[in-house]
Order: C-alpha cells, then sequence, then structure tokens
C-alpha cells in the first residue's frame, strides 16, 4: 500500500496509509470499530478505488484491474458476512473458484468443445482436491445454506483456494465461530499458509486469534496506520492501547 487514501463523501476513511505485506507471511490488521479495515481490504479486493495513492502487487500498480480479474493475479478473498450462493452445493461452490483460473469462455462452454469439456474436467477434479484439503468431502453435495455456520466459513476459505492465490485476504474469518472452531481455524491458516507458501492477511477482532498466529500486525485507528511489527511491539504501542480503550495521548 502506498499513501493510500479513501474519502466517502465528507468522510475519511484511510488517509496515507502505506505498508508492505512479507511474503508468505501471516499478516493482521486491526482496529476499532470504524478504522477503516474494511475500506482497506476493499481496496485491495479492487471492490473500492483509492481518492489516492497505489497498491502493488508483485511491483504492479493493481489499480487498473476491475474486481472480477483480481483473482487471476493472485489475490483471492473472504467476505465478513460470506458471499456463498447460498442454493448451490459445497462442491458447486468450490467449482465456482476454480473457474476464474481457467481459459473457458461463454460461447466455447455453451457449445460444450473438446476443450471447453476437458476444462470442466480440471476445475471438477480441482475443487475436490481442495474439498478434501479442507475436509468437506462429508459435505460435498449438500446445499451450502443448510449447513453450520462454521462449515460455511471453510467452504468460502475452500473456493478463495480454489484459485490458488498467492495472498489470501480473510474478513474476520473467526467471527461467530466458537472456541474449539477458532483454535482450529488458527492452525487450519497456518498449516495454509506453510502448505502453499501463501502470504495472508486477515482482518480479525479476535485478538487471542490475532496474536497467536501473526508474524506482523498492523493497526489502523481513524483511517491512519498508527502502528506496525510483531504482534507484541503491537499490542504494547501506547497508541495501539489508547485507541481499543478509548483515551487520548
Ligand atoms: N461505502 C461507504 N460509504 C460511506 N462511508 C463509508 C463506506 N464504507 C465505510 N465508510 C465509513 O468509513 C469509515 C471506515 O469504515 P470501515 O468499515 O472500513 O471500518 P472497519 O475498521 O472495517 O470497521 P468494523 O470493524 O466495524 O468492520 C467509517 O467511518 C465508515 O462509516
Amino acid at each position: 500500500m502506498r499513501d493510500v487514501a479513501v474519502r466517502f463523501g465528507g468522510i475519511v476513511a484511510l488517509s496515507g496509509v502505506s505498508f508492505d505485506l512479507p511474503s508468505q507471511q501471516i499478516n493482521a490488521l486491526i482496529g476499532p470499530n470504524g478504522a477503516g479495515k474494511t475500506t482497506l481490504f476493499n481496496c485491495l479486493s479492487r471492490l473500492y478505488t483509492p481518492t489516492s495513492g497505489d497498491i502493488l502487487f508483485e511491483g504492479q500498480s493493481i489499480l487498473s484491474r476491475p474486481a472480477h480479474r483480481i483473482a487471476e493475479i493472485g489475490i483471492g478473498r473472504t467476505f465478513q458476512n460470506l458471499a456463498l450462493f447460498q442454493n448451490l452445493s459445497v462442491l458447486d461452490n468450490v467449482r465456482i473458484g476454480s473457474h476464474c483460473r481457467t481459459r473457458g469462455d461463454y460461447i466455447s462452454d455453451s457449445l460444450a468443445l473438446p476443450w471447453s469439456r476437458s476444462t470442466e474436467k480440471e476445475i471438477d477434479h480441482k475443487a475436490r482436491q481442495i474439498i478434501r484439503y479442507l475436509d468437506l468431502q462429508s459435505v460435498m453435495h449438500r446445499r451450502v445454506g443448510d449447513l453450520p455456520f462454521g462449515t460455511q466459513k471453510r467452504v468460502e476459505m475452500a473456493r478463495a483456494l480454489a484459485a490458488d492465490p498467492k495472498l489470501l485476504l480473510l474478513d474476520e474469518p473467526a467471527a461467530g465461530l466458537n472456541h474449539g472452531e477458532v483454535d482450529e481455524l488458527g492452525d487450519l491458516i497456518k498449516h495454509v499458509r506453510d502448505d502453499r507458501k501463501l502470504t495472508v492477511l486477515l482482518v480479525e477482532h479476535h485478538m487471542s486469534l490475532v496474536m497467536s498466529i501473526s508474524d506482523t500486525v498492523v493497526a489502523l485507528n481513524f483511517g491512519r496506520k498508527i502502528a506496525e511489527g510483531t504482534p507484541a511491539e503491537v499490542q504494547n504501542n501506547p497508541d495501539v492501547i489508547a485507541a481499543y480503550l478509548g483515551t487520548d495521548q
């Protein structure tokens, strides 16, 4: 992020925010409600365009790229309130994730041209692999809307991973999960990072999860970066303590 600012009319949601995400590390973005975390995530996944500043991915600006072409360069995300197709099966949701990495187009798919059929096979194979990887085989053919929230979150992660991201953006992955599920999630994020050599950025309010799995933490308040460092450094930063306790420095 290079000096990124976002304004909505008179509201300054982000201002002068710069930081790097070290590759293959788990990075967390924290801050009180309204600090600008979701806005920043939406800029990274191109749902929002910054008012000023730039965002580079592997040295290239991503700002000329529309949101629907962000997965193909290796940026995947999950959403705070889930963005799954509730009426589709787990398998179909995950298949949609791997579709962006293929060369399918409407005409070849409609005519079921031979190479389009082999692409379909590839998509199916890939989706089943990811489903096994995230231990979702037993619910693979179930309608997503009928599954418990914790399982749906796992499906969303499977769908994001099916696109083979290099950078995985996780928007409040622990929200709505119980203690045991949060512990499992922490292990899963670490395992996925190690195994698939991913860079992770997570927005999270669950501080014990952030502190236990993150390599680096960036803290925002009122749209500005107020701290950056290891979890211990950020946790002990007076500006961060003040932001969370709501006291003036
Ligand atoms: N689309 C929008 N239009 C107008 N204002 C917005 C919009 N999105 C966010 N804001 C404002 O920008 C500021 C930052 O909001 P944002 O949702 O990014 O914070 P957050 O850190 O993600 O908060 P939370 O932890 O509650 O999700 C807030 O003042 C919010 O009201």
